[in-house]
């Protein structure tokens, strides 16, 4: 699913108006329409009070819609208070106020400078500005903004919270209404994930709003959030007569003495996500460990390497591997294969840059924000961190998987791929080993780099969220494993 910008959004809502066709005021109350059918599987008690603050645009008049369509669903206790801080009213906005006039709904209006009385609603939702933002709120909105933050209410945006911008730079300091939940048109915006965006939305839900998606789908971007679809038609069921052989050898080059389990973790991985074998490049003295724990992965002594490199289909290294920067140095003189680069091993890149240099191209480097910024530098926002990633990606031929609560996966030709799975549960030591552990294991499978990433990252998630959906807290990644077969189970029973 491809993520458009705000101007792009503008487009596809000229051109559903143009073609479908439907006239802009009905296509507003149809966008509301969805909204308040969101709204009740949220708030189904028809007693809760209800605030909607409204701004003078397009925002505003969904807003005005929303609070009648309610009321016409047995909300009673509603009322609209309009911010008047700008002579400009659109004129979808002006219809609706008619409308709302003909309800017994109260309506306040607000002048700049205007006292604003306390809110005792159970509920605001935030019809102020939505997808129009141009730059950072100030004066009366930023006041009138504080004052909902300030409220014990619970919040819900339409389209997107006032003051976070739909895309670009989030400065740190941006004021926006705090939500709860934010009900947003058609796409999700990007802004939705990046991490500034944490305090502005508990969670989102995107509803359809009936706007052309084929033409949407046409429309040029580099970023797109993955699907079950898009995993559905990258992953292949296991066929019969199938063998070992045919879903390849992952190597594991891992671990150190006080990191061995890293090391366990992502073979644990390579075996759970169906590689037909998996070897362990780890100092010996984790052998009795690897095979209490994984009786099933071979060991690959460092110095056997050489001659044994040919028959891997794929390289993982990294996880828990400390300072071993001669195995790192030493595989990348070998003939490349598919390789992964995580964790300790990212940073001796970071330390040892005539190694960056040799990176074979498409491989797959995974950092967090941490090990990112030791590579490339530091990055005072994600959007300039994302920028940098496309550069490099580009300039290298390298994948880049930035590892967050979304995590992006950055091609070579600057696409942007967002995953939407995944939990704060999950968020602990040796998750990432995990995915290192996918990651080759569906390179190993003979998986493009591209699909690796994108199925590796979304099953990672989906594993987590079987968890957590279940009760559990915290998914510690030992616990992750056994989930992995489960997640991909769940695309096999959709496929057949
Ligand atoms: N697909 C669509 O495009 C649809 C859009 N709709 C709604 O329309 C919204 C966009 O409406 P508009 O383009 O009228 O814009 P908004 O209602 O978001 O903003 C209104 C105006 O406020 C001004 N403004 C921007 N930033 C400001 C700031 N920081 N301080 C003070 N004033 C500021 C701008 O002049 C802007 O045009 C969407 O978020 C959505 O809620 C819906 O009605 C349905 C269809
Ligand atoms: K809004």
């Amino acid at each position: 699913m491809n993520i458009i910008t705000a101007a792009q959004t503008r487009d596809a809502d000229r051109h559903t108006i143009e073609t479908d066709p439907i006239a802009s005021i009905d296509l507003m109350e149809r966008a509301s329409g969805t909204f308040v059918t969101v709204f009740m599987q949220l708030y189904p008690d028809r007693n809760t009070s209800i605030l909607v603050c409204c701004g003078t645009g397009n925002n505003g008049g969904d807003g005005l819609a929303i609070a009648r369509l309610l009321q016409a669903h047995g909300y009673d206790e509603i009322a609209v208070w309009i911010a008047r801080f700008s002579d400009r009213e659109s004129d979808d906005f002006s219809a609706n106020l008619a409308r709302l006039h003909n309800t017994p709904i109260p309506i306040t209006e607000f002048f700049p400078g205007d006292e604003l009385p306390v809110i005792h609603q159970a509920v605001v939702i935030d019809a102020l500005l939505g997808s129009g933002l141009n730059k950072p709120l100030t004066g009366d909105w930023l006041r009138l903004v504080q004052h909902i933050n300030e409220a014990a209410s619970r919040r819900v945006a339409v389209d997107i919270p006032t003051g976070l911008p739909p895309d670009g730079i989030i400065p740190e300091a941006q004021y926006t209404v705090y939500t709860h939940d934010v009900i947003s048109f058609q796409r999700p915006k990007l802004s939705f994930f990046f991490p500034e965006s944490a305090k502005a939305i508990e969670r989102f839900h995107v509803v359809d709003i009936g706007l052309d998606e084929s033409f949407i789908e046409r429309l040029p971007s580099d970023f797109s959030l993955i699907t079950a679809a898009d995993i559905q038609r990258i992953y292949h069921k296991r066929k019969p007569f199938t063998h070992k052989g045919t879903y390849g050898h992952a190597l594991l080059i891992a671990g150190d003495s006080r990191t061995m389990g890293a090391a366990l973790l992502s073979c644990g991985a390579s075996l759970y996500s169906g590689a037909g074998l998996t070897s362990a490049c780890i100092p010996p003295e984790g052998l009795v460990a690897l095979n209490t724990s994984h009786p099933e992965v071979m060991y690959c002594p460092a110095a056997d390497l050489p001659e044994a490199w040919d028959k891997f289909d794929a390289v993982g290294i990294g996880p828990g591997l400390g300072q071993r920067e001669k195995l790192l140095a030493e595989c990348l003189t070998y003939v490349a294969k598919p390789l992964v680069i995580d964790a300790d091993a990212i940073n001796l890149l970071a330390r040892a840059s005539p190694l960056m240099g040799r990176l074979p191209g498409q491989c797959i480097l995974t950092p967090h924000m941490k090990e990112f910024d030791r590579l490339f530098g530091t990055h005072r926002t994600w959007w300039d961190r994302l920028c940098t990633a496309r550069e490099q990606a580009e300039a290298r031929h390298i994948i880049l998987v930035l590892k967050n609560r979304y995590t992006f996966i950055v091609t070579p030709d600057g696409k942007v791929y967002i995953n939407p799975t995944g939990n704060p549960a999950m968020a602990s030591g040796g998750t990432g080993d995990v995915l290192t552990g996918m990651l080759t294991s569906f390179l190993a499978q003979h998986y493009t780099p591209e699909e690796a990433a994108i199925l590796a990252c979304y099953l990672h998630g989906a594993a987590g969220d079987l968890l957590a959906n279940e009760g559990m807290a915290v998914v510690p990644a030992g616990r992750l494993l056994e989930n992995i077969p489960r997640a991909i189970g769940t695309l096999n029973q959709q496929n057949s």
